[in-house]
């Protein structure tokens, strides 16, 4: 059974920070991987000085240049099924949680959930994912799209479940904390420390237990994709990114591995002290749905 695993991110530049190592180990896999994104980051910083005017607040074409900005990060990670939520357009970036761009009239955070989910599970419906990857309730950080798009994630699997094409797994993605404290550590004395002010790692908006974590997926054959795609997102990941410290200091065991925890179904068999699992598609009962 071809193996079919969908990644629903809120904008470009989310499928390359958060899940770029596990899409490029999949997609080399021969895995069918799909990225919904649902929204064009209209309303995103601009970091190419000369692009400044494309902002929301002037030009107002940051949203088209974004698009293609991950059209190139995709070709980094392999051969990927990109789809935009609803079609590109359909959803605007929401901005900052309290921000006025939440008020936008096509904002995704003001979206009719049932309208938006219809939207994925016609996708679910094409693709038959057996796996789902997206953000947990609090959208990781908080950011008013990324919960909207694990709500959307959400309700769309649970109506193709009704329909008979759910997928058989759901997870969402997370860093565990003794990676935080380790990053954190690591970076102590580094000259540009993005996190010198941090005394406590639950100082973050995100981390998790490692008991909590379910699985670790080691893409660190594909750091330089990953670096790669994430260059391309120039407008918003500036070379002086804490990012690239990550990448430049501590290479492969930052930057090429990529947690999650289990939201929905079966854990398989894992590694290490907690069981992590190491592939998403472990444990998967044979009846899931097949790809069309
Ligand atoms: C990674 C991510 O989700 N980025 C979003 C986020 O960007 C932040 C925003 O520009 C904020 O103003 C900055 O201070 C912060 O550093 C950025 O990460 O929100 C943007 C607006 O919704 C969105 O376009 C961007 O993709
Ligand atoms: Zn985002």
């Amino acid at each position: 059974m071809a193996r079919s695993i969908l990644f629903v991110h809120a904008h470009p530049d989310d499928e390359s920070i958060g899940t770029g190592a596990t899409m490029a180990h999949y997609a080399a896999q021969g895995a069918h991987v799909t990225l919904v994104t649902c929204t064009l980051g209209e309303e995103g910083e601009i970091h190419v000085p000369e692009l400044a005017q494309l902002e929301a607040a002037q030009g107002d074409q940051l949203g088209g240049y974004r698009l293609s900005e991950l059209r190139t990060a995709l070709t980094a990670l392999g051969e990927i099924d990109h789809r935009m939520l609803g079609g590109a357009g359909r959803y605007r970036d929401s901005g900052m949680m309290g921000t006025p761009a939440n008020e936008h009239p096509r904002s995704f955070w003001g979206a009719d959930l049932e309208e938006a989910s219809a939207h994925l599970v016609e996708i679910m419906d094409e693709v038959r994912p057996q796996v789902v990857v997206t953000y947990d309730a609090n959208g990781f950080y908080g950011h008013p799209d990324h919960i909207q798009a694990h709500r959307v994630a959400m309700r769309a699997s649970e109506l193709a479940a009704e329909r008979g094409f759910g997928p058989s797994k759901i997870y969402w993605t997370a860093m565990p904390l003794s990676v935080l404290k380790a990053g954190v550590e690591a970076l102590a004395d580094s000259t540009d420390n993005p996190f010198a002010a941090v005394t406590d790692v639950a100082d973050f908006p995100f981390g998790t237990p490692d008991e909590e974590v379910a699985a670790c997926i080691d893409g660190s054959d594909h750091h330089d994709a990953k670096v790669a795609a994430l260059k391309a997102h120039a407008t918003q990941i500036p070379e002086t990114s804490w990012l690239y410290s990550i990448a430049g200091n501590f290479g492969q065991e930052f930057m090429g591995v990529e947690h999650y925890t289990l939201a929905h179904g079966v854990r398989g068999r894992g590694d290490g002290p907690y069981g992590w699992e190491t592939d998403l598609f472990s444990g998967l009962p044979d009846g899931s749905p097949a790809a069309r």
